[in-house]
């Protein structure tokens, strides 16, 4: 029965839900694939990290229908950590085409010249199982977004990617050498059906991650998870279960708390009626769990974020827009003037230098600065990523932090300015780049640690350059923290920033070189007994033990544990910051990494100025007005980060 194409499915909560809650069983996917990079290392199955001598497929080698004597290599295909998941994934690997793909676009590379195939395997995988399937709006329930993403601009990235498809199918049904000479004469009427599924995964599927964070592959789930809209303050997260699936009987029963809007539609292919979550209950793959991050009241939409919420709404918009074509209307996007976290996330600050005078520059072209401090720090990560020069990358952070960035301006023939901006500590560059300076500082440590291994000055140079990594990973989770309190959606992020923090700070305090810091008279006493620090003014330490002996979690302490908890770190970090900040021209200018008051009185501030600058968007340029912008830079930005104003 065809009906309700088109139409948008979305879940609720089917009763009250606590915050920090599961709201789904284990859910295992539909389909997945890991990335291309990983095929050597990880398990094709689980995703988890292979053991030294990994399982092949099952059954390898298959030859071809008009050709017996050709078989594929092995070095194109998958391995699996276990018998269990090579039994479980190998038939699927082998009949889906997915070998024949691989093969492909090794000894084709110009079939798909795009990049990664995970998105290209893991439509192929889901076509296989669904074997009756034809293209239309939905396919196993879950939305294509088939027309919308034929008119992208990057339809031909989906054009080329259906045809290598189509191409692996017919290697695996036909002839193997089909692709080297019938590769342009496949139209795209024939690869019709690849389409719609790559589509399909282009629409639905997530990034599979580790518990570090690393990316592994991606991966689609059924409608109880793909049926999930998002929201820019979305009231739930998941996360992923990357091992070998346990014994079905030992598996808990978390039950499916979550409905879709319309239950019992019928849709084609009979996915969407009730037994559609029967389906999902497979054994192999990564497993998704989805949580509440806030109480979610029966009959609530359940939302959970298809994007970084840490970026401000412009880039969400554009993201949300170019993958998946709507335009978000989350209240945190409908709010008016925009919210605090959005205003501070893109918050810059300028000033003009001619040769008499330092003047507040009330009339600074913001998109014109934007785009330049966002290109610089973007080619400084980019360059970080792809070159790997931590030392030059770190210099360049730190100078556009500090220095901002100059452009000559000439405003009259006789006289010409120098204009320098400057990001704000809290805008989403600033964030980016204390992550790379953490990464960076933490690189050089230990490769100066590995060549030096005797105690010298070498390894206190180590230290110094470990102290820096974890002072960017401090600023960074109490940076996002400060944003945290006004949009508790950011709790995900800044749960991983603090447990990064605390792992630093601990790699820190355990060093070996401490005896010659304090040798030295460095202003830090016995920093090893920072490993075993327990606070004597709060009692969360032995709360989290108790609760954890119980397996208990106390909902209804979430408030009174968040605020202990950033007490307490208040407190710890006053005795460290001056300390790990030592040497660092940025750092030094953070008075706090925490409590962000020093910077003024920001929050009204950035308020009152951004009535300005909501009704200057209906204008071409975004101009701030004269005595608002004084003020506001006065304040905040020019008494923090002007590097000719030294910090009281
Ligand atoms: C993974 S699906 C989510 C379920 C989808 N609503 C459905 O009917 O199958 C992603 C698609 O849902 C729609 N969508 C998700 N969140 C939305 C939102 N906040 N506003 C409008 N459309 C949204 C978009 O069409 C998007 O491409």
């Amino acid at each position: 029965m065809e009906m309700e194409m088109e139409m948008e499915m979305e879940m609720r909560a089917e009763e009250d839900i606590e915050i920090g809650e599961d709201i789904t069983p284990p859910l295992t996917p539909l389909s997945f694939a890991l990335h291309d990079s990983l095929l050597s290392s990880h398990c094709s199955s689980c995703f988890s990290l292979l053991p030294p001598h990994p399982f092949p497929p099952l059954h390898f080698n298959p030859t071809f229908p008009h050709n017996p004597h050709h078989v594929l290599s092995s070095s194109s295909s998958s391995s699996y950590c276990s018998p269990l998941c090579s039994n479980s994934d190998s038939p699927l690997h082998m009949s889906s085409a997915e070998p024949h793909l691989l093969h492909l676009l090794q000894s084709h590379p110009s079939t798909y010249p795009h990049g990664d195939s995970s998105d290209l395997r893991a439509a192929l995988r889901l076509l296989h199982s669904l074997p009756a399937t034809r293209p239309s709006a939905r396919i196993a329930g879950l939305l294509t977004n088939h027309h919308k993403l034929l008119h992208h601009d990057d339809h031909q990235r989906i054009r080329d990617g259906a045809r290598a498809m189509f191409l692996a199918r017919k290697m695996r049904d036909e002839a193997p050498n089909v692709c080297s000479d019938n590769s342009s004469s496949v139209s795209p009427d024939d690869a019709v059906l690849e389409e719609a599924a790559l589509c399909l995964v282009l629409t639905n599927a997530v990034e599979v991650q580790d518990k570090t964070g690393r990316t592994l592959g991606i991966s689609v789930y059924g409608p109880s998870f793909c049926w999930i809209n998002h929201s820019c303050s979305p009231n739930a997260c998941y996360r992923f279960l990357v091992s070998p699936p346990p014994p079905p009987c030992s598996a808990e029963k978390t039950p499916l708390r979550i409905v879709p809007l319309g239950q019992g539609i019928q849709i084609e292919s009979g996915v969407c009626s009730n037994n559609v979550f029967i389906k999902e209950c497979g054994s192999y793959g990564p497993r998704v769990i989805v949580r509440s991050i806030k109480r979610i009241k029966k009959g609530e939409e359940v939302t959970v974020t298809y994007t970084d919420l840490l970026q401000p709404k412009a880039m969400r918009q554009s993201e949300l827009w170019s993958r998946y074509w709507f335009i978000c209307s989350c209240t945190r996007c409908s709010a008016s003037p925009l919210t605090y976290v959005d205003q501070v996330l893109e918050e810059i600050s300028a000033a003009n230098f001619n040769s008499s005078s330092l003047s507040s520059d009330i009339n600074f072209d913001r998109d014109k600065a934007t785009h330049r401090l966002t290109d610089y720090i973007d080619d400084v990560i980019d360059d970080y990523l792809s070159i790997g020069d931590p030392e030059s990358s770190s210099v360049r952070l730190e100078r556009v932090l500090t220095q901002g960035l100059s452009d000559k301006q000439s405003e009259c023939k006789e006289e010409t300015s120098q204009q320098t901006y400057w990001l704000h500590p809290l805008h989403h560059l600033s964030l980016n780049a204390y992550t790379t300076l953490a990464s960076a500082y933490k690189i050089r440590a230990t490769d100066l640690s590995a060549l030096y291994s005797k105690m010298d000055d070498h390894l206190l140079n180590a230290l110094d350059l470990s102290r820096t990594s974890a002072a960017y990973s401090l600023l960074l989770a109490g940076a996002t923290h400060h944003l945290f309190r006004s949009e508790s959606s950011l709790i995900v992020s800044v749960a991983n920033f603090w447990s990064s923090a605390g792992e630093s700070l601990l790699t820190l305090a355990r060093s070996s070189v401490w005896s010659q810091f304090v040798q030295r008279d460095l202003p830090v006493s016995n920093p090893s007994s920072t490993g075993k620090y327990r606070c004597p003014n709060c009692s969360l330490v032995d709360k989290f033990e108790t609760d954890s002996f119980h397996g208990q979690v106390r909902h209804a302490d979430f408030d009174y544990v968040s605020n202990e908890f950033i007490d307490c770190v208040t407190n710890f970090t006053q005795n460290v910051w001056n300390f790990l900040g030592l040497g660092c021209q940025y750092l030094r200018v953070v008075k706090n990494p925490i409590d962000f008051s020093w910077l003024g009185t920001i929050g009204q501030d950035i308020v009152r100025y951004s009535g300005t600058q909501v009704a200057s968007k209906c204008g071409a340029e975004r101009r701030i007005s004269g005595s608002e912008a004084e003020g506001y830079n006065n304040q905040i930005l020019k008494k923090a980060l002007n590097p000719c104003h030294e910090p009281d």
